[in-house]
């Protein structure tokens, strides 16, 4: 039987996700999470964190362009969050390129994100691997990082997913691999982001391992669509966000593997 995908509640309910990303990322991810059917706010300031935070149903936090302040931001939203019982995602693009952003992302993770997303060289890495990341790109397959993808599930009790040509999503206990999408998504930037981004909507709405696959299998039938008409990676962004828009309930399913 068909697992039941969150695309309905989440249209329903068409939850509130406060998105601290990337400069990169602000727009596209935003534009995602209003296509799909929920309602972003890229609000990052510290100071406003403890009014903001609690009244969003979910938290997301990429680390795409740190620095310091935005460092203390996301600590303090993660918390918040954590201390208010919202589920909050964790994005921790290229945590390996230097030493500075590798101890923001173990002090973010420390706070045990209901979900974690990234790559596989992130997840590797993560898992205390050695991998071939090129800065946000991946270099590796996802097979190679789904021990590490379940390790960190177990020791933090989070539902980690992995993304590339399929996307494996585990909680250290259940696993699922996600098919489709298309080639074109990693030649056009954020869409990892925006996928983190769409997560915290869905996990707004409902458990967090069916939030995490639900996203990504969003992402995997409305990548497919895209492909279709786009005739490269300008086009594809135009065509995602309506395929994004026009995925209905009960679609979902159909790209999960066991
Ligand atoms: N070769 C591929 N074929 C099909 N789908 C893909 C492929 N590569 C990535 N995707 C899809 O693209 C989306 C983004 O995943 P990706 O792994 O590229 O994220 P990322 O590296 O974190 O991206 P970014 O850092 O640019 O935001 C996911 O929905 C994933 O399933
Ligand atoms: C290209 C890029 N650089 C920092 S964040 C980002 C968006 C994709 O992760
Ligand atoms: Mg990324």
């Amino acid at each position: 039987m068909a697992r039941q995908d969150l695309l309905t509640p989440l249209r329903a309910e068409t939850p509130l996700v406060q998105c601290i990303t990337n400069y990169v990322a602000m727009n596209v991810a935003a534009n995602v999470v209003l296509a799909s059917g929920a309602s972003p706010a890229m609000l990052h300031a510290a100071e406003e964190t403890a009014e903001f935070t609690p009244i969003c149903g979910a938290l997301t936090i990429n680390i795409g362009t740190l620095s310091p302040p935005w460092a203390k931001s996301m600590l303090l939203a993660a918390e918040t969050a954590k201390a208010h019982n919202i589920p909050w995602v964790l994005d921790p693009v290229a945590h390996f390129v230097s030493g500075y952003r590798r101890e923001v992302a173990q002090n973010l993770l420390a706070l045990r994100p209901t979900i974690l997303r990234g790559n596989a060289s992130e997840i590797l890495a993560l898992g205390g691997e050695a991998g071939s990341g090129k800065g946000a790109d991946s270099g590796d397959p996802v097979e190679a990082a789904e021990g590490a993808a379940q390790s960190l599930a177990q020791n933090y009790g989070s539902v980690v997913v992995v993304t590339g040509p399929v996307d494996f999503v585990t909680d250290g206990a259940q696993s699922l691999r996600l098919s489709g999408g298309s080639e074109i998504m990693p030649m056009v930037t954020a869409l990892g982001c925006s996928l983190t981004a769409l997560m915290g909507a869905y996990a707004a709405v409902g458990p967090a391992f069916d939030a995490a696959w639900s996203a990504a299998a969003h992402f995997k039938v409305a990548g497919s669509a895209a492909a279709e008409k786009a005739q490269g990676p300008g086009s594809f962004q135009t065509h995602f966000l309506d395929a994004l828009a026009m995925t209905k309930p009960g679609d979902l399913g159909a790209v999960v593997r066991a």
